[in-house]
């Protein structure tokens, strides 16, 4: 009824007007009262303290970073998490946070990522402050309610999620092109260290990846402990050389030859290479490869951050063919590109194109016979350490030992290390032996069984050998006499002409 609602309007507006009227008066009120209670001093203080805070305010820069784009995710939000949650780990920036978040779940893009890992976040309206690069920054999370939006289920609490990222306004410059580069940099490699390696495996002219769950590090391996630090020094140094090897002009890449008889642990180093380096692993049956063209596909196709391995380097090339290939070096392109992969054409490849088109990249060549060897792989600047692991030395038995069954030291010890000064065994060997029971004594006596029928053996074949060589020198002998008989026969013979 339009009366009914006129007069209902009338009604609301006297209400306010009351209401405004009251808080007018409410406020000049608490005016009078501070005027009479507060003394003058004090009420500067207040008012230029309040006008400080606006002030400081106004010098305040903040961005924004969502945890959705309109529909699609952002990215840059779960850097920024993984970042935070890594400071949270190790500094002490969380000394003034009084509540932080305990999740489960790795740091990539889904929470899920990783049930058994757990992470440390931030909670709503708690604050974190960094200083980077002599600038300070401020962290806070907050959401917002958007009622009716689909989004509001990857908020915490039904809200959208985002980080404020607040600094002086000085510092605007530093915190877009270099904080924020930072942050990005961290996280990526952060999450790069959690992602699990590949190992690609070529299959025609392409690759097929694979998980690589090679449990070797540094730590585990069985060598000598100066080659494992020369090696490790040698890696890390090449890993922060970029600009050094932009300056010089070389290609970012470097090249190991591993070499020694079989079950030394040539390719448990190649696993503990690329757990070092957190790069993945491009393992080049080089028998499967039917043409140069084929081997070129396949290295460019190669990621960054990777290791080249190519095993048994004398056994899967046919290394005389690098003289036919000079002697045909005339030949077509075509022709070239349908000849069978030949030790040339990988050096070549490995020389050239592939040098130019990736960064940060490890070849790795291993052979059980050095010496048979093209000099070509031999030359300095191709392979860059050669890296000889030769049988298992007491250093080496005491790691596999460590590894397996966590102890430092066995009664058994003495006997075993004499016993290995006097025969060859593997670390393989070593290893397998001491898998055969959980109890250290039990596999420790089992090795030393193992080490005296090695020893055994050898002492059978120097008899054996001695007893050949004897044979060998009475069969001269016998030669040698028959010799002087026909010659003797053969003077009368002449004489007998003559
Ligand atoms: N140096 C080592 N340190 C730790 N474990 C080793 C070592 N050498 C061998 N092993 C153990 O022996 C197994 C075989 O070794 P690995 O395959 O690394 O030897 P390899 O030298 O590459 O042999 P091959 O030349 O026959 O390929 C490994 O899985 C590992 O368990």
């Amino acid at each position: 009824m339009p009366g009914s609602s006129s007069s209902a309007s009338y009604e609301k507006a006297k209400e306010v007007m009351a209401m405004a009227t009251s808080v007018a008066a409410s406020m000049m009120l608490v005016r009078s009262l501070a005027n009479d209670l507060i003394p003058p001093e004090a009420r500067s203080l207040l008012s230029y303290c309040l006008s400080g805070l606006q002030s400081r305010m106004a010098w305040r820069h903040t961005i924004v970073v969502e945890k959705t784009d309109g529909y699609y995710t952002n990215n840059v939000f779960y850097s920024v998490k993984t970042y935070l949650a890594s400071r949270m780990e190790n500094d002490n920036a969380t000394r003034d946070v009084q509540r932080l978040r305990l999740s489960s779940g790795g740091f990539g893009l889904d929470d899920e990522d990783d049930p058994e890992k757990l992470v440390l976040g931030m909670e709503e309206g708690e604050e974190m402050i960094e200083v980077y690069q002599g600038a300070e920054f401020r962290w806070s999370l907050h959401s917002h309610d958007l009622p009716g939006d689909s989004s509001t289920t990857l908020g915490r609490g039904g809200g959208r999620q985002y980080y404020e990222l607040t600094f002086h306004k000085k510092h605007k410059e530093k915190a877009i092109k270099a904080y924020v580069p930072h942050i990005l940099a961290t996280a990526k490699e952060i999450r790069d260290k959690d992602r699990p390696l590949t190992i690609y495996m070529n299959d025609g002219s392409d690759w097929s990846p694979m998980d690589l769950n090679h449990p070797s590090t540094f730590d585990t391996l069985a060598m000598d402990r100066t080659l494992k630090r020369s090696v490790i020094d040698d890696l890390d140094k090449f890993i922060k050389r970029k600009a050094y090897f932009k300056k010089i002009g070389k290609a970012w890449k470097r090249g190991y030859l591993l070499h020694g008889p079989p079950g030394i642990g040539k390719s448990s180093l190649i696993a503990a290479i690329a757990n070092h380096l957190r790069f993945d692993i491009y393992d080049l049956e080089l028998t499967g490869v039917h043409s140069n063209s084929d081997l070129r596909k396949l290295l460019i196709g190669m990621t960054n951050q990777s290791v080249l391995v190519i095993e048994d380097i004398d056994c899967t090339i046919d290394l005389k063919q690098r003289d036919d290939d000079s002697n045909t070096s005339s030949s077509t392109t075509k022709d070239d590109n349908n000849k069978q992969v030949t030790l040339s054409g990988l050096l070549n490849i490995i020389d050239g194109l592939w040098s130019t088109s990736g960064e940060e990249r490890i070849i790795v060549f291993t052979t059980n016979y050095k010496d048979r060897l093209d000099p070509a792989l031999l030359r300095p600047g191709r392979m860059d350490m050669h890296v000889h692991m030769g049988y298992c030395t007491t250093e080496a038995f005491r790691i596999l030992v460590n590894n397996y069954h966590s102890i430092d030291y066995h009664a058994t010890y003495p006997q075993i290390e004499a016993l290995m000064e006097e025969v060859e065994v593997t670390p393989a060997e070593v290893a397998e032996t001491l898998m055969r029971s959980e109890e250290p004594d039990v596999a420790l006596h089992a090795l030393i069984e193992l080490l005296k029928s090695k020893k055994e053996l050898l002492a059978e074949s120097a008899t054996t050998s001695t007893d050949q060589e004897e044979d060998c020198d009475r069969a001269k002998e016998d030669e040698e006499d028959s010799d002087d008989a026909k010659d003797n026969s053969g003077d009368d013979d002449n004489e007998a002409e003559s």
